[in-house]
């Protein structure tokens, strides 16, 4: 049927099919076939009424016949030419479409945050769609389908406010004493001072003045239970059970009794593998207990390293994996910083508890920049123990107590099977008093304590563990998702910093947390933090050449962050 009709029909229906949708199609033709009617009519006023050749039908007739059959043929092509503006009405659910921009996604599951994230997977006007260099984030999404405003609006200055306007974490800024005029983006060393704390330790300390001894069992919080208004909270910021958790010393001594207990070396399975460059309070706990277990062997024999590939910053799970694997049958334990102190790396933590256990190697994590910053989940990860401080993300204030995490498969091992640091409060709590001289530990991670705890310490993490409660972790770590896309996506605009910075920190949300470090290329790297400093910025810098810059969602506005940016790239504009 096509090469029997005339190129300028084809063409025509083409571009109206094109350009109109379906329904002003059809009276579209009709007006064009009423319209050539019309001009016939004028055309040639003798001629209309007349019969045309030998048949009985007028001129007028059959022009009207011939228009019919124009149309007809016109809205028949017009179902194989598909309209762009028909797409548009039934536009499928994986792409968004404005004046300007067509973004497709793609639905990627982060099973380490627990949504579902769309990711744009290509942007360009709607007939020339390219693919999308730096547009695979949350940010965008949430840009498009929560805000509704074109992506490229991103990084104009109106943005920071809308984003703040729409965040419904917004009040929990104000929980916090922020120090006045200053941009506050350091909480990954201290975290800020919850404004509740100061009238909670005031009513803890009239409660001392006031009754003395009898407060460990009077009162809102009787002293002698006081780690039971926090085991709760705290299991649902590192996703755990109760049983898991334990509220005690310090991080580094956490550390110590965790490898007392899961530290079992043996002729042949010795070895500790820890990553190239951790913090070093850890490698001083590993290398201690190799000297005090006097395992006859040197921290040279026992300590596995694995770092990243000459020229990256990151360590790839499937490194990791391979050297646990090269190692199966020495590795005693795997012990890692579970987001790097320095890179602000967050590692796979579940699959490298899976593969390690597949050769019966104990799985630890230190994870004092993880707690309170990524939605952990450690009992489902399966992972044999973990330890944290408080004064980060969980903001009890600079030295508090620390916490631990015991696996719930562990909750009954033996003293024999699991060695503990004995102490009153870690037996059970029922004969506590009974000054029994045979060392009874309480079922799970309670049973690793060794002293009463300093209550300050415990209403100190207490005040910052109910604004947790109030925001939830996931609500948290989905604010801070966007917040760090938003700070890392800005840094990357910015065409005074090409040169000067380079981010170590892994551009996958999946694989980072709040954190995002940037390696001072070319400036001193002091000089550089000085400057922030007198600009009212506060982050902190680590030997050699490193700035951490993190936006807490806890207190940290888009605002803030856009602030951020702005003197970054003043001060480097110097
Ligand atoms: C990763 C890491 N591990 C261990 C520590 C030491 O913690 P603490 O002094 O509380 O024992 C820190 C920070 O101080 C840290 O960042
Ligand atoms: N507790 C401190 C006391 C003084 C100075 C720093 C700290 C830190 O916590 C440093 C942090 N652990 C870090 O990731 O570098």
């Amino acid at each position: 049927m096509f090469h029997t009709l005339h190129p300028v029909l084809l063409i025509s229906t083409f571009v109206v099919n094109k350009i109109l949708p379906r329904t002003a199609q059809s009276s579209f033709y009709i007006v064009v076939a009423t319209a050539m009617e019309l001009a016939t009519e004028q055309l040639f006023p003798n001629s209309i009424n007349k019969q045309v050749g030998g048949s009985n039908r007028t001129l007028q007739e059959v022009l009207q016949i011939v228009l019919l059959g124009f149309s007809i043929t016109c809205l028949i092509l017009s179902g194989l030419f598909k309209s762009e503006s028909d797409t548009d009405n039934k536009k499928p659910n994986n792409q968004i479409k404005n004046k300007n921009l067509i973004l497709k996604y793609e639905t990627r599951e982060y099973k380490n945050n627990v949504k579902q994230y769309q990711i744009p997977v290509y942007c360009g006007k709607a007939d020339q769609v390219a693919p999308l260099s730096n547009a695979t984030s949350p940010l965008h999404l949430h840009v498009e389908q929560t805000l509704k405003l074109p992506t490229q609006d991103i990084y104009k200055p109106h943005f920071a406010k809308l984003m703040d306007d729409a965040d419904k974490l917004s009040f929990t800024k104000n929980l916090f004493h922020v120090p006045e005029n200053i941009t506050y983006m350091c909480g990954n060393s201290l975290g800020l001072q919850p404004k509740s704390l100061q009238a909670m330790l005031q009513n803890h300390l009239d409660k001392w003045a006031h009754v003395g001894v009898k407060g460990h069992f009077t009162g809102d919080y009787p002293w002698f239970e006081i780690e039971d208004f926090l085991v709760d909270k705290m299991a649902r910021v590192v996703g755990a059970k109760p049983i898991e958790i334990g509220i005690m010393n310090t991080l580094t001594s956490n550390l110590h009794s965790l490898l007392t207990a899961f530290y079992n070396p043996t002729d042949t399975r010795y070895k500790i593998l820890i990553e190239e460059s951790p913090f070093p309070s850890d490698m001083h706990a590993i290398t201690s207990h190799v000297l005090s277990r006097r395992i006859n062997k040197s921290p040279e024999q026992v300590v596995i390293q694995v770092g990243a590939k000459p020229g990256s910053d990151i360590i790839t799970t499937q490194d990791i994996l391979d050297t646990i694997t090269q190692f199966k049958d020495e590795l005693s334990v795997v012990m890692l910083g579970a987001v790097h102190f320095m890179t602000g790396q967050f590692l796979d933590l579940e699959a490298i508890t899976k593969h390690a256990h597949q050769y019966d190697i104990m799985v630890g994590f230190d994870c004092a920049h993880a707690a309170g910053n990524i939605n952990l989940k450690l009992h489902d990860w399966n992972v044999d123990f973990a330890c944290w401080c408080t004064y980060k993300y969980l903001n009890s204030g600079p030295g508090n107590i620390a916490g631990l995490f015991v696996h719930e498969r562990h909750a009954d091992a033996s003293m024999k099977e699991l060695p503990r640091h004995g102490g009153w409060w870690g037996h059970a709590r029922k004969t506590r008093f009974t000054l029994t001289n045979k060392f009874i530990p309480q079922r799970g991670a309670a049973g690793f304590q060794c002293s009463n705890p300093s209550v300050t310490d415990c209403l100190s993490l207490l005040s910052s563990l109910e604004i947790f409660d109030r925001a939830g972790i996931d609500a948290l770590r989905e604010k801070s998702v966007l917040l760090t896309d938003y700070l890392v996506l800005l840094l990357k605009a910015q065409k005074e910093l090409v040169g000067e910075i380079e981010i170590l920190t892994p551009s996958d949300v999946q694989r980072r947390g709040c954190q995002v470090s940037v390696r001072v290329l070319k400036r001193d790297m002091d000089q550089v933090n000085k400057d922030l400093d007198s600009r009212g910025v506060v982050c902190d810098e680590r030997e050699p050449d490193v700035i951490r810059i993190a936006p807490t969602p806890l207190y940290n506005t888009f605002q803030d962050v856009y602030r951020v940016v702005c003197e970054i790239t003043k001060v480097f504009s110097k």
